[in-house]
């Protein structure tokens, strides 16, 4: 599908980090876009049990209640040694209070627990475009990296303080936004939403 010239696009996400990426990614191709928090939509329950799943499921949601174009990101971290943990539930390992000092330490702890000493992990995005009518296109993108503990920087959001991805020997928290912006999970995804829906 493509999106018709001047429409408005709802991102349909609540993580205000998130949010902030999407727009960066989107500001060069000139489209109104508002966040779903802005637009007081509601959070849906994420029941899916793949990225793909969720992210449509949050799209087409946003879609079907402002009548626009929507589009979602259901992300994540999986850590190899823990068998793609946390995967889809890396936002629910930091709790009600989305607090991902703790979720880090919950990874570094099963890791030395568990005896494990590879450190491979990658994060993971799915983008689901939904048109006004609930039609989706999924695009889907990777980062390969390693993790090291204790968390280092500032910058970013989630585990980014723990990833540091291949080639790099700065996180994800501590290398410039726009660096990552550059070869990310969600930049990969975007590159193909943007060649495939903003040509
Ligand atoms: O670039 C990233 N850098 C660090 N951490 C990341 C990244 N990308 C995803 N993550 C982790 C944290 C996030 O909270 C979770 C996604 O969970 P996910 O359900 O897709 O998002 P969310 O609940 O935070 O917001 P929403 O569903 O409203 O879009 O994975
Ligand atoms: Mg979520």
């Amino acid at each position: 599908m493509k999106l018709p010239k001047g429409c408005t696009l709802v991102v349909a996400s609540h993580n205000k980090g998130k949010v902030r990426e999407i727009f960066d990614l989107l500001a060069p191709y000139g489209i109104t876009v508002k966040g779903a928090g802005e637009l007081g939509l509601p959070e849906p329950e994420e029941t899916g049990t793949t990225f793909a799943e969720n992210a449509i499921l949050k799209a087409r949601a946003a879609a079907l209640a402002t009548k626009t174009y929507a589009l979602a990101d259901d992300s994540g971290l999986a850590v190899a040694a823990l068998d793609g943990s946390p995967g889809i539930y890396s936002a629910r390992w930091a709790g009600e209070t989305r607090d991902f000092t703790l979720a880090m330490a919950k990874v570094a702890r099963l890791l030395t627990e568990l005896n494990k000493t590879d450190r491979s992990a990658k994060f993971v995005c799915s983008l689901a475009l939904s048109d006004p009518d609930g039609k989706v296109e999924v695009f889907e993108g990777e980062v390969h990296g390693h993790l090291e503990f204790p968390p280092r920087g500032s910058n970013g959001f989630g585990y980014d303080p723990i990833f540091v991805a291949n080639g790099m020997h700065e996180t994800f928290g501590e290398i410039d936004p726009a660096l990552k912006h550059s070869i990310s999970h969600r930049a990969n995804a975007f590159k193909k939403f943007a060649a495939a829906v903003l040509a």
